[in-house]
């Protein structure tokens, strides 16, 4: 996994502090990042379009024309007139070189945004507003440097964002590229070294960026082993039966040794899936809500009671009965208007869907500083996993997966994990990468995928 930063102010300070660093070899060593990406990527391009605005994110573009200049036609475009004292400086260097600074936008091979970075601290005026819609209008390569224009700190898009196809972001990953609302305009993300490397220009953090090589798939590396070896998952089916099977399926798929359906009427299942009418006495995990319906109170009570770990989905997460378990290690993976009404219940705010999608990271964090024990995944796409203070975003979601029944896989899938031995938090990482992973994998095209499909894509992992 890679680090992330709510901010890196504190991070550049540190350069200057403790290594010596000034914000001109910084600056310079961001310019040369950006450089050296459009070098060994786009030779053979000709023009390039560099906007800037009035503070050290222009300046980063201004020393980048420099350093670009007569490899390629640069030119510079000023929204506004240099005001930090190193876009100053930066300005006075490329005027002594004669970089052509141009009035208008004009079509370009390559467009890089240097309008805004981290420093953007108000709402986007009209013209700023105009000039970033013209821009991402052009048929060009977009580049956005360090945070694409318009992003705020908190990840929030107010009118418009520079749609970047890669965004070369400087010293470290920020927390503002990972909200949902930002997935749109961020593109692949680069991290340019400021002058040393991300290792030592980071310091301690608790929001990571999950890789894939955090996927840890279940092994089965002892040949003495027999299907009990591998756990026993109680899936809980409701009135919409279809939901626990699914899960149930998927849980079969990954691994677990025996997956039995928890359901009073007799359903038709595959034949390698079992049915029982109440938990049964050697289940090592229960996955319990999808498709859930009007459980009787008492009975859910009792499954929740039950001393194993527990995924909860759904249909529970509008009931109060949560409540009572909350001070347990149990995985709760809820989609954004599930997480509306336990923030409800919880107490902790009553706030719209829209409110929370503009701020997944405060809620989650609220919830989990209330409830440490709980893991929590928020679906999205981002998805938010967090347990206690720590933080992970699972970014290899796309829209394919954006489909009924995608949500009974995934709790099938921790369900599986957990059943099969793993702490709640790693089953949470695992099976959210293994989901998103596997959606990606799906190649027909990004609108047919049913579950059966994911399913068959995790199986092939
Ligand atoms: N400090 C350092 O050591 C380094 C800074 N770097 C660059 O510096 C950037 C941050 O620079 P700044 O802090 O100067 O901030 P920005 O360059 O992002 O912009 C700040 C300026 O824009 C104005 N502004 C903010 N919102 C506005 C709006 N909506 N409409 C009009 N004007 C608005 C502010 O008043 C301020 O003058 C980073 O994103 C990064 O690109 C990099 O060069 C790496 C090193
Ligand atoms: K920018």
């Amino acid at each position: 996994m890679q680090k992330i930063f709510d901010e890196v102010n504190s991070l550049d300070k540190r350069c200057y502090e403790e290594f010596g660093l000034s914000e001109d070899i910084l600056m310079e060593h961001a310019a040369l990042s950006m450089q050296l990406y459009i070098q060994e990527n786009h030779s053979d391009k000709k023009t390039i379009l560099i906007a800037c605005g009035c503070g050290n994110n222009g300046a980063d573009g201004i020393a980048l024309a420099r350093l670009l200049h007569k490899k390629f036609d640069v030119s510079l475009y000023f929204y506004s007139k240099a005001k930090s004292q190193m876009a100053i400086l930066q300005e006075k260097r490329a005027k002594a070189l004669d970089i052509p600074i141009i009035e208008e936008v004009i079509d370009s091979d390559i467009i890089v945004d240097c309008i805004f970075g981290t420093g953007l601290n108000k709402a986007l005026d009209d013209d700023a507003v105009l000039l970033i819609n013209e821009l991402n209008s052009l048929d060009a390569i977009k580049i956005a440097c360090d945070i694409p224009s318009g992003i705020s700190f908190d990840g929030q898009v107010k009118s418009v964002a520079f749609d970047a196809d890669v965004t070369i972001t400087m010293g470290a990953l920020k927390t503002s590229l990972f909200s949902d609302i930002a997935k749109d305009f961020v593109g692949e993300i680069k991290v340019a070294n400021l002058g040393v490397q991300r290792e030592i220009y980071e310091t301690s953090t608790n929001k990571y960026l999950l890789e894939k090589k955090d996927l840890k798939l279940p092994n089965r590396k002892k040949h003495n082993s027999h299907k009990g070896s591998y756990g026993h998952l109680n899936v809980v089916a409701g009135c919409k039966k279809g939901a626990g099977i699914i899960a149930a399926k998927a849980a079969f798929g990954f691994g677990t040794g025996i997956v039995s359906v928890v359901c009073h009427e007799n359903l038709d299942l595959p034949y390698h899936i079992m049915q029982t009418h109440f938990i049964s006495k050697n289940c090592t995990a229960i996955a319990i809500g999808m498709g859930l319906g009007n459980y009787e109170i008492a009975e859910v009570q009792k499954i929740l009671a039950n001393d194993v770990k527990k995924i909860v989905d759904a249909d529970l997460f509008y009931d109060e009965l949560l409540l009572d378990v909350l001070d347990e290690d149990i995985v709760l993976t809820p989609h954004p208007k599930e997480f509306c009404s336990l923030l409800k219940l919880s107490n902790i705010a009553d706030i719209s869907v829209e409110q929370l999608q503009n701020n997944r990271i405060k809620y989650v964090e609220e919830f989990t500083s209330k409830y440490p024990k709980v893991v929590l995944l928020l679906k999205g796409t981002n998805v938010i996993i967090s347990q206690g203070k720590n933080l992970y975003i699972n970014t290899f979601g796309s829209a394919v997966l954006s489909k009924g029944g995608s949500g009974d896989v995934l709790s099938g899938l921790v369900g599986s994990l957990l059943a099969q031995g793993y702490e709640p938090l790693d089953a949470a990482i695992s099976a959210s990468l293994a989901h998103a992973l596997a959606g990606a994998n799906y190649k027909k095209n990004d609108f047919s995928l049913i579950p059966s499909d994911l399913i068959e894509e995790v199986r092939r992992l």
